[in-house]
């Protein structure tokens, strides 16, 4: 199975639902404008909750090649777990995808490694994708070496679900919003070291097929070289995904690497 390369754009706590729909209607614009062959690229949009109906309602209408996914779900079904959104609520809505262990609900959520294998499960068992988010700081890079941090956090979720299509996308932490992202070479050698982590629990098969992302200060200007790696499969985008013009130019990455 070929990996479709996949443009991941993360709004985070922007944009309410009527910047949402201005927003993915000019991403589709923009996007056909440019003759952009979905055939080639997936591309994705993970706006806050409280959006999700009305980009599920215009991309529905009108039979957008965008698909659209969550940044969070509970680990639980339903009941008594107040400001939570369960799994089943966001497949109701159609979402293909749902972001997991993201660095900030890691680090502000206090969420750990066991709750992010119990997300990734949930969302499983609810029929979405989950996009699990692993990262390590500069430090434990330096320090532990090249990849160990996130295989470590990897293999915790890998352990606890079933293999089922998931997506992983490397974020090291000292790239997110900093404008420094990492360099191809660096997230080319973790996120190699994470598909030989997927090998190791999932099989080689999974490792083959599973779509591996880099994060952290994505452009149109950088997006090229990450995609040029053998190990990269597209970008989860934060801020640049924002703009519109910005993230239409990172789905169209082809035309910089001259695919
Ligand atoms: O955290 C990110 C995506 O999930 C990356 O954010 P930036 O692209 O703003 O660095």
């Amino acid at each position: 199975m070929t990996r479709t390369p996949f443009i991941a754009g993360n709004w985070k706590m922007n944009l309410d639902h009527l910047q949402a729909i201005a927003t993915v209607q000019k991403l589709a614009w923009t996007l056909k404008d440019a003759r952009h062959d979905h055939a080639d690229v997936e591309v994705a949009v993970f706006p806050p909750f409280t959006d999700l109906r009305s980009v599920q309602t215009l991309i529905s209408a009108d039979k957008l090649p965008i698909a659209f996914g969550a940044q969070d779900l509970s680990q639980y079904d339903s009941g008594a777990y107040t400001g939570d959104v369960s799994g089943a609520f966001l497949a109701a809505l159609d979402a293909k995808y749902v972001i997991v262990g993201h660095s900030e609900r890691r680090t502000m959520h206090g969420e750990t490694d066991e709750v992010v294998a119990a997300k990734t499960a949930a969302a499983v068992k609810h029929g979405l994708v989950p996009v699990v988010c692993v990262g390590e700081t500069g430090e434990q890079r330096e320090q532990r070496g090249a990849g160990v941090v996130p295989v470590e956090q990897l293999q915790v979720v890998l352990g606890a679900v079933s293999p089922a299509e998931i997506v992983v996308a490397y974020e090291p932490v000292w790239a997110i919003g900093s404008g420094q992202a990492a360099t191809a070479e660096q997230a080319q050698e973790d996120c190699a070291a994470l598909r030989r982590g997927i090998a190791a629990a999932w099989g080689d098969q999974a490792a083959a097929d599973t779509r591996v992302l880099y994060g952290g200060s994505v452009k149109s200007g950088n997006i090229a070289g990450f995609l040029r790696e053998p190990d990269i499969d597209g970008a989860l985008v934060g801020g640049a995904s924002l703009d519109v013009q910005e993230f239409a130019a990172i789905a169209r990455f082809q035309q910089h690497v001259g695919l």
